[in-house]
């Protein structure tokens, strides 16, 4: 499904990926944690190939990402800022990548499960930060795609919007899709997530269940056994 080789991406003098290697395997909820700046959201973007890697190879459903972009359709994806025109309303832009990604979709289920409806004539640079993200969330699930990229999406959500979400990761895991998720909101985590991919020096540090994390640091809560992963000499 998705197999990073040696990648590498600096910024300036800021090497933020250092021979990274990855492999996921097809189907379930993979979390992509790791302290901030630590590469999170350039390893996703290398893999969507928004970002141009310095060297390395990157597969994503048996594509190149260099050489080909067409594997970007089988993706969706929801950053972790989105920036549309403001002045574009709810329902103009649901129409817009509808039209663009000429795909079926069920945006408008979904409009309902986030209660966005009342909202489909404003523009979004009147919408609050946690209904811009439910608009963002409604785009990203709407396509049926295998593969679902998610750069923090608690981000914002209330309380019923975020149930909302975690039904919406369930069923996109049900129907077999592989989904990744970035967050540092730790309970979400690990209510979602299988397996856990931790980045520290540009590099995966650890790749496993959680069950596993907490046996390798010795300890029995999550949160203590992320911290204490960042500390350890034993990489994965
Ligand atoms: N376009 C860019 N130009 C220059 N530096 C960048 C750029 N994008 C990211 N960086 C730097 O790369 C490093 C990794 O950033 P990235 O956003 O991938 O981290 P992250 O793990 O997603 O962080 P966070 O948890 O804060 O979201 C940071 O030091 C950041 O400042």
């Amino acid at each position: 499904m998705i197999k990073v080789v040696d990648l590498h991406k600096k910024f300036g003098k800021n090497q933020v990926l250092n021979n990274l290697n990855l492999i996921i395997e097809g189907g379930g909820i993979f979390a992509v944690l790791g302290p901030n700046g630590s590469g999170k959201t350039t390893l996703i973007k290398s893999i969507l190939g928004m970002v141009r890697m310095d060297k390395g190879k990157i597969e994503v459903l048996d594509q190149a990402v260099k050489t080909n972009w067409k594997y970007r359709k089988e993706i969706n994806y929801l950053p972790q800022i989105a920036n549309f025109p403001g002045n574009l309303r709810v329902g103009e832009l649901i129409r817009m990548i509808v039209d663009l990604r000429q795909k079926p979709d069920n945006s408008e289920e979904l409009i309902d499960a986030f209660q966005i409806r009342p909202f489909l004539d404003k523009k979004l640079a009147t919408l609050s930060g946690g209904t811009k993200q439910k608009v963002n969330i409604v785009l990203a699930f709407m396509f049926d795609s295998p593969l679902l990229i998610l750069d923090e999406p608690t981000t914002g959500l209330d309380p019923a919007a975020l149930i909302q979400l975690k039904k919406c990761i369930q069923t996109e895991k049900e129907k077999g899709k592989t989904i990744l998720v970035t967050s540092h909101i730790l309970q979400f985590v690990e209510e979602v997530a299988e397996g856990i991919i931790y980045l520290l020096e540009g590099k995966i540090y650890f790749k496993g269940s959680i069950e596993e994390l907490k046996k390798q640091t010795g300890q029995t809560n999550f949160e203590h056994a992320i911290v204490a992963i960042a500390t350890q000499k034993d990489h994965a």
